[in-house]
């Protein structure tokens, strides 16, 4: 048994979270660079909680600019065994609507200008993203958002886009239509793969603030009425996830999926031909393994 620390990647218009017993800001360094901003920390019900808001406070980092691995990387340095990504989303789906969430098992990853991997050159590992996220905290937040009363659907496909721009009307038709992508945002790649690179269990909680623009009785999506929708829902985010210390507990048995020994045989490069910069950079993430 270890013991739990939930972390909580707070997206668009999510920038800090209540109740936390003993709540500090942090500063973590981290050798990949800074992360988007200091760490809330505390307790919640005996639990160990963290809370880091992707954009950092003030909204800083665009969906390309968010530095991912220092966050995971960050997140890993403090301690963190499970992570919850809360992000506004776009929605392909009629039965999907703004004000629900969406606890998103699969990704479709569209993003071509970000730092995907904490390994390279002098250490290459793959590892499995075919179940990108952690289905007994994936649950735990069903469970959680059940409770609270939110309309939650239990599975979907969350389509990640470049940005910042919104997609075109052909993009957003592709995505739905040929693709079979339920919902889209623009930050849960890479960090859903970096997350299991350092073997932590990640769930994503997508927000459905609008329809994107294929809708023809919505308008085309715009960030003013996203953050409106946003707003509105904040509340229930909040509510859904100080729902979760008390279904994880406080002890922690080994993930039954496997996303804390995930680097267990992902490791291809032989200890003598490794780059020693580079492992000591991996100190964190994968330091159980090198
Ligand atoms: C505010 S509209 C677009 C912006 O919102 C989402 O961010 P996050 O996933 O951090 O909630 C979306 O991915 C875009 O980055
Ligand atoms: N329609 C959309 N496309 C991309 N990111 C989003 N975030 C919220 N709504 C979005």
């Amino acid at each position: 048994m270890t013991s739990t620390k939930i972390a909580v990647i707070g997206g668009s218009g999510i920038y800090d979270i209540d109740g936390l017993d003993g709540a500090e800001w942090v500063s973590v360094d981290s050798p990949w660079g800074a992360p988007s901003d200091q760490i809330l920390t505390g307790t919640l019900d005996g639990v160990a909680m963290a809370f880091l808001p992707r954009h950092g406070r003030g909204h800083v980092h665009s969906p390309t600019t968010v530095p991912y691995r220092a966050n995971i990387d960050a997140l890993r340095r403090l301690g963190v065994t499970d992570v919850i990504s809360v992000s506004a989303c776009g929605s392909f789906r009629e039965e999907m609507a703004p004000g629900d969430f969406v606890v998103v098992d699969q990704f479709i990853d569209r993003t071509f200008a970000r730092e995907k991997s904490f390994f390279g050159t002098g250490c290459v590992a793959h590892v499995s993203v075919a179940h990108p996220t952690c289905p007994r905290l994936s649950q735990a937040c069903i469970t959680a958002a059940t409770d609270t009363g939110i309309n939650v659907h239990s599975s979907g496909t969350y389509l990640a886009m470049e940005g910042p721009q919104f997609s075109t009307l052909a993009e957003s038709k592709m995505y739905r239509e040929s693709l079979g992508a339920d919902v889209i945002g623009m930050t849960n790649m890479p960090e859903a793969k970096l997350a299991r690179e350092a073997e932590l269990c990640y769930a994503s909680v997508a927000m459905i603030t609008d329809y994107d623009s294929w809708h023809p009785d919505h308008g085309e999506v715009d960030v003013t009425k996203i953050i409106e929708t946003l707003m509105g829902n904040a509340d229930k985010a909040g509510t859904m996830v100080a729902r979760l210390p008390a279904l994880l507990g406080a002890d922690r048995a080994p993930c039954p999926h496997g996303c804390d020994r995930a680097l267990e045989y992902a490791i291809l490069t032989r200890p003598e031909a490794r780059d020693a910069a580079l492992v000591a950079k991996l100190d964190a993430v994968a330091g159980r393994m090198l």
